[in-house]
């Protein structure tokens, strides 16, 4: 079975993923599948609105301790908002998938 050709934002993150201002994510095990050179839709996880077209650039794993300022420039954010977001999206995680992506 091929991967899924898509990946799910919270919807907060479109205006940034579209002003190439967000350009990671980390996920988990469950959406380790995607590989570089992939071409991928980019929707709104709460209405499922798709906004544009992703390519996968690369997929590596990242431990949590590791996470630094660099991870949470490419967010967007500071890396204590970061850590406190990944705490609240996936509680207890220690490994996580970094994807970088570019906006097509
Ligand atoms: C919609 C869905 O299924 N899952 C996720 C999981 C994560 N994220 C974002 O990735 C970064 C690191 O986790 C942060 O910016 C998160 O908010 C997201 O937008 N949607």
């Amino acid at each position: 079975m091929n991967p899924p050709n898509k990946i799910t934002f919270f919807s907060r993150f479109e205006a940034d993923i579209l002003a190439g201002k967000k350009t990671i994510t980390l996920r988990d095990e469950s959406e380790s599948f995607y590989q570089a050179g992939q071409r991928v839709s980019v929707s709104n996880l709460e209405d499922g609105r798709c906004y544009g077209e992703l390519d996968i650039l690369s997929v590596e794993q990242v431990a949590y301790d590791d996470l630094d300022d660099t991870h949470a420039e490419q967010e967007n954010m500071s890396l204590a908002e970061l850590k406190t977001l990944i705490r609240q999206i996936y509680p207890g995680i220690t490994s996580m998938y970094l994807i970088r992506f570019s906006l097509v």
